[in-house]
């Protein structure tokens, strides 16, 4: 492998962290080319993504490489070496505005067929469906998970903590979930013993068979679980908690994952917005369908698709809307100036950022009147709702967390080949009439059965034996580095955590874990546990499943260091490359309405800063390259400056935003290069740079901030026009001189 060039792979994605990318990369390619390092491009937008999907659509010149495809095989392999931007999971709302954006900039792309009839419509939404939600991460991550606070970050965040809402004992926020007929209650799993092939099988009771999915491969060793989620059972709780909300007189809030698990969570989604517009939807059930309205895609699609109606038919439903929600509890907005609801659009309110952001502002979100207001969370099924039921009631009991003094909750995740939850799409289903859900093998056996009525949701898991015995490793390898207790998150009255505790207690064995804390617990248990200790200072790391991974890599993170951005976010490929991940967190939409009204980019780079240092040193010791192991350590180096000499982008406009953010990264990185002695002629080549970003510092800054204060017209959302956005992006000449000279 060391006679290859060495090679990074940076990802174009979308949103916030596309944006930063026009200005941070041309100062990462500027240096890591001096140094012989090649940095290339791989684009994963949702906008690339949909583009490479459909060439015979598309003329020639537009068509473009399936690059997702090209780094999902390239993972697989040793010298594979990609940094990983947040990236859009599309729900069905995003991505037709994405396919209309293209469209208007001439790809003649087809319409999402939302009920395809003809073949060819059938293929065109099943070529779409494969780019909705979570479709690039599953297909990278052939590693399992490792994401923590750097020590330099948790020392920024005890110098300047970031503001933490009050909790008081009165607080009436709170989770309310199933207390039967959810996942939980159904699951049930078992460890397969030889390798086999299964079917999925629904019986109807009436004998009818329908097979769901055939030619299942399972390999030896590997745990599978399915479970059901009972509808009639859903409407009633959703019934109950809107009712006790009203009660309460707190809002009603709904947390769901409809992107990551795209195929079960938009149900539910639907459900819960037919239920909380139940009277609407009674009375106008026939208008809304033959306008084609499917909530699934949340009460905006019904809103949008009003407009095929004559005006006094639109009035009328309007109006029942609104006496709608005059008899009903408010509902927590997603923006209170335009009206919109946490029920409006499903990837709008994603709980892993939702709900700790929720709990860091004392419990509470926004209402219609933009004041915030104590709430209920609904998370319906319960298998990891317990854990923000028991953090609130922390927080009740003990006041909110000082992020100046308290410990951290690193995360050891089992991620890698689908795992878990997050890869059951494939094996999700709205069951289409009662009856009996079978899994058989391919000697006819039943491993699993389910009961269910029509409209349930049936799913099942797969979880790999070599991604488990690779997961108890990490952990007990990040647990002797760290010096740090580990917690194994696992509920022995859940089935799947069952068959895990099994095979943890079976692998542990198989290294020294002399002098070492380790626990297994319950979610709850483990999360007042963890809660305890961080209050005094002390370090947990937690070692969970895949879902819990998502969860507590934005839930810690926010309440330590204020955002999941500052996260060190690793993925170390089980055939020996590397992924690193750009801080725990999404794409921040938010940030680019801010963009481009005001001029102003508040996305924090340091999660880029972060995972690029690491990708070098990776790349370095893979390849036996000394220079890249320079680079990383000096970045490092400057990154740790940065975050001292306190060069984070500012939330409002006029002050130091990304791109200054960047400028002063490339200075302090040329700075050190400068000053190492391992290399003279890397040092002779940054000193005259340096000296050149100190001596215009000023000119510099103030060429970025007077940029600031006015809309930015970047060309597009989902496909910014590249020169638009490269100006908007880089508007200090003074700095792009300079570093064009390293050319
Ligand atoms: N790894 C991935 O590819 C992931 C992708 N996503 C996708 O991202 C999109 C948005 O998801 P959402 O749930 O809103 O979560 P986000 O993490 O994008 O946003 C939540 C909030 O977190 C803060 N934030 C996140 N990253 C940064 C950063 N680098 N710098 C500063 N603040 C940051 C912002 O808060 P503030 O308002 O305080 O500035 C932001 O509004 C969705 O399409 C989702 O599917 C989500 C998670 C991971
Ligand atoms: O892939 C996604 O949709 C989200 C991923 C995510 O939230 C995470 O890994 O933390
Ligand atoms: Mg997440």
């Amino acid at each position: 492998m060391s006679n290859q060039t060495p090679k990074i792979l940076y990802t174009l994605t979308d949103e916030a962290p596309a944006l930063a990318t026009y200005s941070l990369l041309p100062i990462v390619q500027a240096f890591t080319k001096s140094a012989g390092v090649q940095v290339e491009t791989r684009d994963i937008s949702l906008s690339g993504r949909i583009i490479s999907s459909f060439p015979e659509y598309l003329k020639p010149e537009q068509r473009i490489n399936d690059d997702l495809a090209e780094l999902g095989q390239i993972a697989t392999t040793p010298e594979a070496n990609i940094v990983k931007l947040p990236n859009i999971s599309a729900s069905v709302p995003q991505l037709k505005a994405a396919i209309k954006e293209l469209q208007a900039q001439g790809y003649a792309l087809p319409d999402y067929p939302e009920e395809p009839k003809t073949e060819e419509e059938k293929s065109i939404k099943a070529k779409y469906d494969k780019i909705k939600g979570s479709a690039v991460n599953p297909v990278l991550r052939e590693g399992n998970s490792d994401r923590r606070a750097p020590l330099a970050v948790k020392n920024y965040a005890k110098k300047h903590p970031h503001s933490m809402g009050k909790w008081s004992s009165e607080s009436k926020s709170h989770v309310d979930s199933m207390s039967e007929g959810d996942f939980y209650g159904s699951e049930k799993s078992l460890t397969i013993s030889a390798a086999t092939s299964v079917s999925i099988e629904l019986v109807g009771n009436d004998g009818k068979k329908e097979v769901l999915k055939s030619g299942l491969k399972l390999q030896e060793g590997e745990v599978i679980d399915a479970s059901t989620l009972s509808i009639s059972a859903l409407k009633a709780f959703l019934k109950k908690a809107k009712a006790d909300a009203k009660a309460k007189g707190v809002l009603f809030s709904l947390h769901m994952k409809a992107t990551m698990m795209k195929v079960s969570d938009p149900i539910i989604f639907g459900h819960a917005v037919k239920v909380f517009f139940e009277p609407v939807f009674t009375k106008h059930a026939a208008t809304l369908d033959s306008i084609g309205v499917d909530v699934n895609n949340g009460f905006g699609d019904l809103l949008a698709n009003l407009e095929k109606l004559p005006a006094d038919k639109k009035a009328e439903i309007l109006a029942d809307i609104d006496a709608c929600y005059a008899d009903s509890p408010d509902v927590a907005m997603v923006n209170s100036e335009k009206g919109i609801t946490n029920l409006h659009v499903p990837s709008d309110v994603i709980i892993d950022a939702s709900m700790p952001a929720m709990i860091r502002s004392s419990g509470q979100m926004w209402n219609k009147a933009g004041k915030l207001q104590d709430t209920k969370a609904v998370i319906p099924d319960r298998s990891y709702a317990g854990v923000y039921q028991a953090t609130i009631d922390f927080c009740k009991k003990n006041g909110a967390f000082n992020p100046a003094t308290m410990g951290s909750v690193p995360n050891v995740g089992l991620m890698a080949q689908k795992a878990e939850e997050y890869g059951s799409h494939d094996k999700t289903f709205e069951i289409p009439f009662a009856g009996t859900v079978n899994v058989v093998d391919a000697d006819g056996k039943v491993l699993l059965s389910h009961q269910v009525e029509a409209g349930d949701i049936w799913r099942m898991c797969q979880t790999k034996d070599a991604p488990i015995q690779d997961w108890v490793k990490l952990a007990v390898t990040r647990a002797r580095l760290s010096n740090t207790p580990a917690v194994f998150w696992l509920d022995p009255q859940r089935g799947h955590d069952a068959e895990l505790i099994k095979k943890v207690n079976k692998y542990l064995p198989n290294h020294d874990t002399s002098g070492l804390e380790i626990h297994i617990m319950s979610p709850v248990d483990a999360t007042i546990f963890s809660c305890e200790r961080i209050k005094e200072g002390k370090d947990t790391i937690s070692v969970t499943g895949n879902v819990l991974r998502d969860y507590l890599t934005d839930l810690f993170p926010i309440l330590e260091v204020g955002t999941s951005a500052k996260m060190l976010s690793i993925v170390p490929l089980m055939n020996g490359g590397g992924l690193f991940e750009t801080g725990a967190g999404g794409s921040a939409p938010k940030h680019v309405e801010q963009f481009t009204e005001e001029g102003h980019l508040r996305w924090d780079s340091l999660g880029e800063f972060l995972a690029l240092a690491v990708s070098l040193e990776h790349l370095g010791q893979t390849f036996h390259n000394p220079e890249a192991l320079l680079l990383g350590e000096t970045l490092d180096k400057a990154t740790g400056r940065w975050l001292e000499e306190d060069k984070s982008p500012a939330r409002v406009v006029g002050k130091l935003d990304n791109r200054g953010g960047h400028f002063y990264l490339a200075m302090y990185w040329a700075e050190e290069l400068a000053k190492q002695t391992k290399d003279a002629a890397l040092a002779a080549k940054f000193a005259p740079l340096a000296k050149a970003m100190e001596e215009n510092e000023a000119k510099i800054v103030e060429e970025y901030n007077s940029s600031q204060g006015k809309p930015v017209d970047i060309g597009g959302y989902y496909r910014p026009d590249t020169v638009k956005t490269s100006a908007a992006m880089r508007p200090s000449k003074t700095f792009n001189d300079i570093l064009a000279q390293l050319a």
